[in-house]
């Protein structure tokens, strides 16, 4: 009888799936055996490696980590870019495919949302046409004649046949916002947010999402070479490209329309105040064989979803001597429902990089249209500075969008108008800039207590301002840490 190991033993699946065929001959022995030794000297020398990478982590010094935080639109992929073209700049440039493909994307919104607009001016034209047309049983001036169109309807420029031509003439390029949208999105983002990307294409970055878009990229190109934008066949009949090239000559005759100018100024939309604005540079930007530059691709929008990591060597020429620092640099989403993934990055973070878009004084979140922009960052900022876990974190505080503020000052829009404290205060830029700046520190004091406050008046779609601006702050970084380190040692 067997015993019970020797039954388990014989019975298992596994053991009989890999033992030897009972048929074996003497040569496929050798040859079994010696595939056997190689696979274990491979197998011994991945654990090799393993091992030395666990003991030179642990003698090397540990990674400066920071964490970009700020509401969604505040710009914190944009200076994970500029780390990226500080530190990394061949692989910044070697994913310019796929930049290309989003502000593909970014250019059919823009038009997309004026289009949108011209319907709904021609649609309350048209609505204010039939309530004044009389019945056809009614004298026009009899009494009972319908009464003229309610004031809540806009009294919008009119809209031509010309202009509702130029519309269907641009009917194709919805065809290629969904193309693109397949294209740049990962399949398994695809399901759960067809229609909500239509909207405003949205990536996770843990989804593999430049893979997919790689896949999908020519495959007549080289794909030894790093630049992603020599895998483009610029060839293929149906790049996107191609129609937006087609296209280019009515998309300018829509953005320079007068009327639609009019239009758009009735509405108080500023398109070259939104994210991913192409449209001043159709010209260039749909032409055949576009490139986008360094500067384009800090102009493209695509929202975040999840959180992602980025390495960097960081260079610091702090005390005279040049150091070197492995950094890590976290971006996460800033949509309301993403907050909650922050917290647990907290902890183990050497500073914190938080931008709060001091433009933003007359929008609302698009997530909850009853929030003014800039009230939710000034209670983010709050939260972030009173957290308990981040005590000892350097806060970095970044005033963004100082272009976007500038312009919409000097175009009238009154800060006193939505920040009542504000009061009659200049309407400058300079005063404007240092009130907000103050309210910040305050906070900052109330709730955080004596603390160093650093802040930047920053423009991060600015490559060079911006260069200096994180070099400043990669520099006060590495001394804290540094400081730490030698009280904790
Ligand atoms: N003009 C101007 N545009 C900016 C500035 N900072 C960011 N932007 C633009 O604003 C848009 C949004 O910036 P992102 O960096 O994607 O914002 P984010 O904070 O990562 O947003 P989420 O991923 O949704 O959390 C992009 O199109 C940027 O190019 C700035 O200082 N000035
Ligand atoms: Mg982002």
């Amino acid at each position: 009888m067997k015993s019970r190991r020797q039954r388990t033993n014989d019975d298992d699946p596994l053991t009989q799936a890999i033992a030897p065929p009972t048929n074996e001959s003497q040569h496929q022995r050798e040859l079994r055996m010696r595939a056997e030794q190689e696979a274990q000297r491979i197998s011994d020398a991945i654990d090799d490696e393993l091992n030395r990478q666990r003991i030179a982590d642990k003698r090397s010094p540990k990674p400066i980590k920071i964490l970009l935080l700020g509401q969604s639109e505040s710009g914190k992929s944009t200076t994970l870019k500029n780390f990226q073209i500080m530190h990394s700049p061949k692989a910044f440039r070697a994913e310019k495919a796929y930049w290309r493909g989003v502000i593909q994307i970014n250019i059919v919104q823009s038009i997309h949302a004026i289009l949108d607009l011209i319907s709904r001016a021609h649609a309350a034209s048209h609505s204010i046409i039939t309530a004044c047309q009389p019945s056809s049983s009614q004298h026009p001036f009899s009494p009972s004649a319908p009464s003229p169109p309610p004031s809540t309807v806009k009294d919008y420029p009119t809209i031509t046949a010309e202009h509702l031509k130029l519309k269907m003439r641009l009917a194709p390029l919805f065809q290629v916002e969904a193309a693109l949208i397949r294209k740049i999105l990962p399949p398994s983002q695809l399901g759960l947010s067809d229609t909500a990307a239509l909207h405003e294409v949205c990536i996770n970055p843990n989804a593999g999402w430049k893979g997919a878009f790689n896949r999908l990229l020519s495959s007549a190109g080289n794909r030894e070479s790093c630049d992603s934008v020599d895998m483009i066949d610029w060839a293929d009949p149906d790049d996107p490209g191609v129609i937006l090239h087609a296209c280019a000559e009515d998309m300018k005759r829509l953005w320079m329309d007068p009327i639609i100018k009019r239009l758009m100024e009735a509405e108080k939309m500023r398109p070259e105040e939104m994210a991913g604005f192409y449209l001043d540079d159709l010209d260039r930007v749909t032409s055949p064989r576009y490139v986008p530059t360094d500067d384009d691709v800090l102009r493209a929008r695509i929202k975040t979803l999840g959180v992602s990591e980025h390495r960097f060597v960081v260079r610091s020429g702090l005390l005279g001597t040049a150091m070197s620092h492995d950094w890590r640099v976290f971006d996460v989403g800033g949509h309301r429902s993403l907050i909650a993934a922050w917290a647990p990055y907290f902890d183990d973070m050497n500073a914190i990089i938080f931008l709060a878009p001091i433009s933003c004084f007359d929008q609302v979140l698009q997530e909850d249209p009853s929030v003014n922009r800039l009230a939710d960052s000034f209670l983010l900022w709050k939260t972030i500075v009173s957290h308990p876990l981040l005590k000892k974190t350097d806060l970095v505080l970044f005033l963004n969008k100082c272009d976007i503020l500038r312009s919409k000052l000097e175009s009238g829009i009154r800060l006193g108008d939505y920040i009542t404290s504000y009061g009659n205060r200049p309407n400058d830029f300079e005063s404007a800039s240092m009130y907000l700046k103050k309210k910040f520190a305050a906070l900052m004091k109330e709730h955080s207590g004596d603390r160093p406050f650093y802040c930047h008046f920053t423009s991060v779609t600015d490559m060079k301002s911006t260069a200096l601006i994180l070099q400043n702050v990669q520099d006060v970084i590495v001394r804290d840490n540094l400081k730490r380190s030698a009280l904790m040692g």
